[in-house]
């Protein structure tokens, strides 16, 4: 069985026992003695179905995710939906209720609805990092990945003066190969001519396989999104029939608040083991909490 084919296994499968105990084993050999804990069943198959069952390459990803965080503690240490509640509140940001036709995941973000003033970068990357630490635990998306829209109008110089090269590296990282989740597309629509030098910094760290999954869209979107997502899906203003941007984002904002404990307890630990979880348990808001154990 190939890796694509694993992947399509429920986590309680037999066949995958032997991929989960090697990686286990090599990352307990990895980790120096303090970082040392047991690492739970539904945490590693998160890396394995990341690298389609490849046992080294998950390992160097879930060495890399591990190091992201230990050097990303601005970002990472508070995982806190309630802490960020006022930029959430302007529809900066939603997961779309449906998937798109393959099954990936599809995010929105308004940055315009980002005041630089009020937010600085590092807190609206923890909102990228809450969503992606909850939609990372669902099944389908460990298969099929995620794909996101940044909505750019409204970009300005205030906005571009917070992203240094540091931030720009953190960024490319946690897209290629520090984070357990496939990025399958990143689309920018309305975007400005002066974002062209904050996408340059970003460029230049991304492997191949990312940059050609990069779509710049410009003003006139609504055509060419439409080539890679179908209108029932997108909301309106994105030139949709779905459901509105503002009620996407708000629905979003509760399911986050709803996390609020798990995601604090990912944020405590810094190899915190959350077993992956059916969609429909994510959708109704059901605690998940009890699913977390502590490695
Ligand atoms: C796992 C994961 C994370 C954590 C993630 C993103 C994706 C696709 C992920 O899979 C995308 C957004 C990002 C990188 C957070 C970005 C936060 C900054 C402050 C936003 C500023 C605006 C960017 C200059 C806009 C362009 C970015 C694209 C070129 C990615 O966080």
């Amino acid at each position: 069985m190939n890796g694509p084919q694993l992947s399509e296994l429920p986590d309680d499968s037999e066949q995958l026992e032997p991929f989960v105990s090697s990686l286990r084993r090599r990352a307990l050999q990895a980790s120096e003695l303090s970082a040392v804990r047991a690492f739970s069943e539904g945490f590693l198959i998160k890396f394995l179905r990341a690298r389609d069952f490849d046992v080294e390459l998950s390992l160097k990803l879930l060495l890399n995710y591990q190091r992201w965080r230990r050097e990303s503690p601005e970002i990472s240490g508070c995982l806190s939906p309630s802490s960020v509640l006022g930029l959430l509140s302007t529809s900066y940001h939603a997961v779309l209720p449906q998937r798109d036709h393959s099954g990936s995941r599809v995010l929105v973000y308004r940055i315009g609805q980002w005041n630089p003033k009020d937010w600085s970068a590092f807190q609206v990357f923890r909102v990228s990092l809450m969503t992606s630490e909850i939609i990372s635990m669902e099944t389908q998306t460990q298969r099929r990945g995620l794909k996101a829209i940044f909505d750019l109008q409204g970009w300005s110089l205030g906005h571009a003066w917070q992203i240094n090269p540091s931030l720009a590296r953190k960024i490319s990282s946690v897209l290629s190969d520090s984070f357990p989740l496939k990025v399958r597309g990143i689309h920018l629509v309305n975007e400005p001519m002066f974002f062209r030098p904050v996408f340059a910094m970003i460029r230049p760290f991304l492997p191949d396989k990312i940059k050609q999954r990069i779509h710049m869209h410009g003003a006139d979107f609504h055509d060419t999104l439409s080539d890679f997502f179908s209108p029932d899906i997108l909301p309106p203003e994105y030139g949709g029939e779905g459901p509105g941007i503002e009620e996407v984002c708000q629905d979003w904002t509760n399911q986050l608040l709803q996390s609020e404990k798990l995601l604090q307890q990912i944020a405590a630990h810094p190899t915190a083991d959350v077993a992956s979880t059916p969609d429909s348990s994510l959708i109704s808001g059901e605690a998940q909490t009890e699913q977390f154990s502590q490695g």
